[in-house]
């Protein structure tokens, strides 16, 4: 492991995992990437639609999955066995030696219960400096495996916690920052960040930080884009080298730098 070496976090989120065909376009693009690479997963749809099967009705606040003992039980079987599995053996197919994990493995991410104010988020789980443990995830990746990480963490007292995909990705980027030069690029079904959230063609190739505000607040970047940037910012903040945001089967413009939005301090 060198500083120098390269190393990219790629997070897809839950409607490309629904649209078979994207989900494999999106992983021959990454198939093909060059360099050290992790994989982090969401899978928020499939839950949603899984669990109203079952009959339990899902229950967002701000991007977050209010998630009681059921829950918890439909999530862990969707995202650490149903889709985590499902990626691992298309990637093996693949020819790329991937390992499916969630942060009780190896004690990779070890989160927080989110402590109960106004709301209480059940078992949800909150990451914090030292919940990667960067040095057992290098050896991984110095071993020659592609790890793929599903939405599902522990609090090293033998529960399992729930944590947003979009906040893991962000974590695992920042703690792996230290030991390589580190992009992180959140895949989702659009093409970028959009002036207007309609039209495909009005994406915005550069958000600086100080802009988040201001897009906010004119009602441009909303719902599901808001922690997303929040955590995107954070990430380039704090010692990742670069941050993208674009279409999941577009990776493959990432090396022609024509692939989506680009985030700047
Ligand atoms: N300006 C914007 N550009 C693109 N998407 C936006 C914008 N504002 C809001 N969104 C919404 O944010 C969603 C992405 O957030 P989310 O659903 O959490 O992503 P993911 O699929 O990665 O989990 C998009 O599907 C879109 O509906
Ligand atoms: C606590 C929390 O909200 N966890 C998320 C984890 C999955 C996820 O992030 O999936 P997407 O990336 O597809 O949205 C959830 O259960 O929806």
């Amino acid at each position: 492991m060198a500083k120098q070496d390269k190393l990219y976090i790629i997070k897809i989120g839950g409607n490309v995992i629904d649209n078979s065909r994207n989900l494999h376009e999106f992983l021959k693009d990454f198939h093909d990437l060059e360099g050290f690479k992790i994989l982090v997963h969401g899978g928020g749809k499939v839950a949603t639609e899984l669990g109203k099967d079952l009959g339990v009705e899902p229950k967002m606040i701000d991007g977050r999955r209010i998630t009681d003992v059921e829950t918890l039980r439909i999530v862990t079987m969707v995202y650490a066995g149903l889709i985590n599995k499902n990626i691992v053996a298309q990637l093996q197919f693949r020819g790329c030696n991937a390992i499916g994990l969630t942060g009780a493995d190896g004690n990779l991410i070890r989160a927080q219960k989110r402590p109960v104010k106004e709301i209480d988020y059940g078992f949800v789980g909150d990451l914090h400096e030292t919940s990667v443990a960067s040095h057992m995830l290098s050896k991984i990746l110095e071993d020659g495996l592609i790890p793929v990480f599903s939405a599902i963490t522990h609090d090293g007292e033998g529960q399992l916690l729930n944590t947003n995909a979009d906040t893991i990705a962000s974590a695992i980027a920042v703690a792996m920052s230290k030991h390589y030069e580190t992009s992180l690029i959140y895949c989702f079904e659009k093409k970028g960040v959009l002036k207007d959230v309609d039209d495909d063609d009005s994406v915005v190739r550069e958000i600086p930080s100080g802009d988040f505000e201001q897009l906010k607040s004119d009602g441009i970047v909303a719902g599901g884009m808001i922690p997303k940037l929040h955590n995107a910012f954070e990430a380039i903040k704090s010692g990742v080298s670069e941050v993208f945001i674009g279409k999941a089967d577009e990776l493959d413009q990432l090396s022609k730098q024509t692939f989506g939005t680009r985030l700047i301090n």
